[in-house]
């Protein structure tokens, strides 16, 4: 029996899991979600894995609002660096094996081609310094565990992420104006939530750093054209290019992972 814990289980990828879990034989799920743990709670984080017999801890936990982080790196980083510290240590104090998603913000984008997981990273944003410090808290002090670095992650049916708010926009009648000047590979919370469970977990693949995507290169205008594709509503959706949208956070140009 395996017994797994997933931290920050509210969020799009943590929803997905317990979706899944539903399926999985021979686990053992616990999900907290921020309410019922949170990271940044040293104490917390301790107590829990203290008591408990958990083999792995998936952390879907993360601060994710790119824009608001640019304006509130301290929180950013308690979230991304300090909460992921604490599972760290106590991962490795009570020997549990620590599953971490990090970004492909955390590459600066001037690379012409994919990035692999050998590129180094060198982010241009606060979120991406904050998610790379968490991992470089990982490599430093747990041997035990397992980075999986995705990408424009979307779930069709949970939270908040560019999917959903184009096909909201679209839906209420707004205009559409996105930008082209990025390219990155979108990424569905299923794929990500398969990966973890069945070729991490059960595939026994050996620790380190993964890159996880859908493996389809575009950029945010041709994402948006694919939603609205896929939902029948190119022809009533007005989606105009615009080079000038504006944002608070620099991101990389080129984020594709191979
Ligand atoms: N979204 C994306 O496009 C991408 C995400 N990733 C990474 O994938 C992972 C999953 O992301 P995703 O599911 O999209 O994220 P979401 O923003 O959907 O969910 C994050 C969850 O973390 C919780 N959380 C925030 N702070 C804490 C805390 N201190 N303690 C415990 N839980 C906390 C949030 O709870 P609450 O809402 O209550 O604050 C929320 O439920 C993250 O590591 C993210 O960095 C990587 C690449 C792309
Ligand atoms: C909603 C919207 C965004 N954009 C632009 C802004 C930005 O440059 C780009 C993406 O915007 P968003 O704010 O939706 O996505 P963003 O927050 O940049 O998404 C990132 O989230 C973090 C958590 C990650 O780890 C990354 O992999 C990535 O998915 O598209 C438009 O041009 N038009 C729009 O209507």
């Amino acid at each position: 029996m395996k017994n797994i814990v997933v931290t920050g289980s509210d969020g799009q990828l943590g929803r997905t899991l317990k979706e899944f879990a539903q399926k999985a034989k021979n686990t053992l799920f616990d999900f907290k979600t921020s309410a019922d743990l949170d990271i940044t709670n040293e104490q917390l984080v301790s107590d829990l894995f203290k008591n408990q017999e958990y083999r792995y801890c998936i952390n879907c936990a993360a601060y994710t609002n790119v824009e608001q982080a640019e304006k509130n790196p301290d929180a950013a980083y308690r979230v991304n660096s300090v909460g992921v510290k604490n599972l760290a240590y106590s991962c490795d104090a009570y020997g549990i094996t620590l599953i971490h998603i990090s970004t492909d913000y955390v590459f600066d984008g001037e690379k012409e081609t994919p990035y692999s997981v050998e590129d180094e990273p060198n982010p241009i944003n606060v979120y991406g310094k904050s998610k790379l410090k968490g991992e470089e808290y990982i490599r430093k002090t747990l041997p035990n565990h397992f980075i999986v670095r995705t990408s424009w992650l979307y779930s069709k049916k949970y939270g908040h992420n560019f999917y959903r708010t184009i096909l909201r926009k679209a839906l209420e009648g707004d205009d559409l104006r996105v930008t082209d000047d990025q390219k990155g590979c979108p990424t569905n919370t299923e794929t990500l939530a398969k990966f973890i469970l069945d070729e991490i977990i059960e595939g026994k693949k050996p620790y380190g750093t993964y890159h996880c995507t859908d493996g389809v290169p575009m950029t945010w205008y041709d994402f948006a054209q694919k939603i609205l594709n896929e939902n029948g509503l190119s022809d009533k959706a007005n989606l105009v290019l615009d080079r000038n949208y504006r944002t608070f956070a620099k991101r990389p140009k080129n984020s594709v992972l191979s």
